[in-house]
């Protein structure tokens, strides 16, 4: 037996898509990380007698357990959790100058960058989030110790050394040729760890800290690499009433990084609140992805961002938690809170755009997996892809589930229960194991049997 393979047998959720989820009794097989074969509980059977089984470790979860894909983070950053929870009390702009970029200036120190990423990237896999998009500071060697952090701790991440080059008061800047050249040392170091669970994201800050010589600069460096690049877009009206004042020739915000060439398939970009419907059809048209961060938009008071106006419109959408705009590190908390954030929009009158707790699974899930152009390798559970999973455990005698004895008829209807259980009133003492490419990187349950 080896930890290399893996069998689970119970209760397996995932999502097929924004309408549909998967939901069965079975078993899923995994040899060293990825996806082998699925089935239903009598085909194990079957398997077992066979002796298919007979070299993995066999998990049989208990009826009050379902093992769910793992949570994607597709915008937060590593560098602000220091703050978290401090300092919301003003507009975005204004939060930037005083809290945000005195603290990331201080990432230049790499021994308090690598106490502080380890932290954070520790406090987000025991949260669930399997794979995180991260903006980290303008600090090339910091930025390297947040990717030493996610190797250490086997989390699958997009790295990002922030990029900025407009004077503020913080001086929390760098002179566009030396951005440019550590971005490049920074991209070449990170494909250099020859890691394939982290990868180099550029991350041009947003069009107020960045001049379009800057954003073109890293445009070809995206396109040089083949990397993602991310940023900021539509976040606040004084943010965007700032850059169409800066960039007087440009139409609209999105225009603006539509002319440095910024916008592609491999680009996600967060927040989105305020876009007009030609901005909104230009994402889609060039397969930009957002970043839905709800509890940065409304702690910062940023607006209500149209979830579903923007699916609609064919623009694939993930959660971000966006920390420390965002007062909580974690994708259950993003899901509640998209929900919230649609059901206003919906009682303000805009019909139609509440989101249901189904589909802001599959928003934390195969959602931000289609963001971050991951799908193919997580995201749900099929054969050939890599295994990044949570076992939840519903009822964890220390969690903040009560059980009251069973409320369901059918197996599938016990699922359903549980799943929805998780996701509204669940947190992390739920999530009892968390897998990243097979690889157990939490687990709160060495028995699991023992809750039979
Ligand atoms: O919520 C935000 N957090 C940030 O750090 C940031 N930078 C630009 N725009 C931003 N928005
Ligand atoms: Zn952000």
């Amino acid at each position: 037996m080896t930890e290399n393979k893996l069998v689970f047998v119970g209760i397996i959720i995932s999502s097929k898509s924004l309408s549909e989820l998967s939901v069965h009794n079975g078993y899923i097989a995994v040899d060293y990380g990825k996806i082998t074969k699925l089935g239903t509980e009598s085909e194990y059977e079957q398997l077992k007698k066979e002796g298919v089984f007979d070299s993995y470790k066999v998990v049989k979860m208990s009826s009050d357990l379902f093992l769910m894909p793992g949570f994607v983070d597709c915008h937060t950053h590593a560098a602000q959790f220091p703050n978290i929870g401090l300092g919301l009390d003003l507009p975005l702009l204004e939060w930037l100058n005083k809290y945000t970029f005195p603290l990331e200036n201080q990432y230049g120190d790499i021994k308090y960058a690598a106490s502080i990423y380890n932290k954070v990237v520790r406090s987000l896999l025991i949260n669930g989030t399997t794979t995180a998009s991260y903006f980290a500071s303008i600090h090339l060697g910091g930025t390297l110790q947040l990717a030493q952090s996610v190797i250490n701790n086997h989390q699958r991440a997009f790295v990002g050394k922030v990029s900025m080059n407009i004077e503020n008061d913080a001086g929390y800047y760098n002179e566009t040729k030396k951005d440019l050249e550590e971005t490049e040392n920074f991209i070449k170091a990170v494909l250099d760890y020859k890691n394939d669970l982290v990868q180099p994201i550029i991350s041009p800050r947003f069009a107020v800290s960045c001049d379009s010589a800057l954003m073109a600069g890293l445009s070809e460096l995206s396109d040089k690499y083949e990397c993602r690049i991310q940023s900021h877009i539509s976040e606040n009206v004084d943010e965007i009433k700032h850059v169409l004042n800066t960039f007087p020739c440009c139409k609209h915000y999105t225009d603006v990084y539509d002319q440095c060439r910024i916008l592609n398939q491999r680009c996600i970009m967060a927040h989105a609140v305020h876009l007009s419907m030609e901005e909104t059809a230009t994402l889609a048209n060039r397969g930009v992805s957002i970043a839905h961060c709800p509890a940065s938009n409304t702690r910062l008071m940023s607006g209500l961002c149209p979830v579903r106006k923007y699916l609609e419109s064919g623009v694939v959408v993930g959660l971000g938690t966006d920390v420390a705009g965002g007062d909580n590190a974690t994708i259950l908390d993003a899901m509640r809170r998209t929900m919230d954030v649609s059901a206003h929009l919906e009682l303000m009158g805009q019909s139609g755009s509440a989101l249901s707790w189904s589909e802001v699974f599959y928003l934390a899930t195969l959602g931000g997996a289609k963001a971050l152009k991951l799908d193919h390798k997580i995201g749900s559970f099929e054969v050939g892809k890599e295994f990044d999973a949570l076992l939840i455990n519903v009822y964890e005698t220390n969690g903040p589930i009560v059980k009251f004895g069973p409320t369901y008829n059918t197996p599938q209807e016990r699922a359903l229960h549980l799943l929805q259980k998780f996701i509204y009133v669940g947190d992390d003492r739920n999530i009892a194991h968390v897998y990243v490419k097979g690889h157990k990187v939490k687990d709160v349950l060495e028995d699991i049997s023992l809750l039979n």
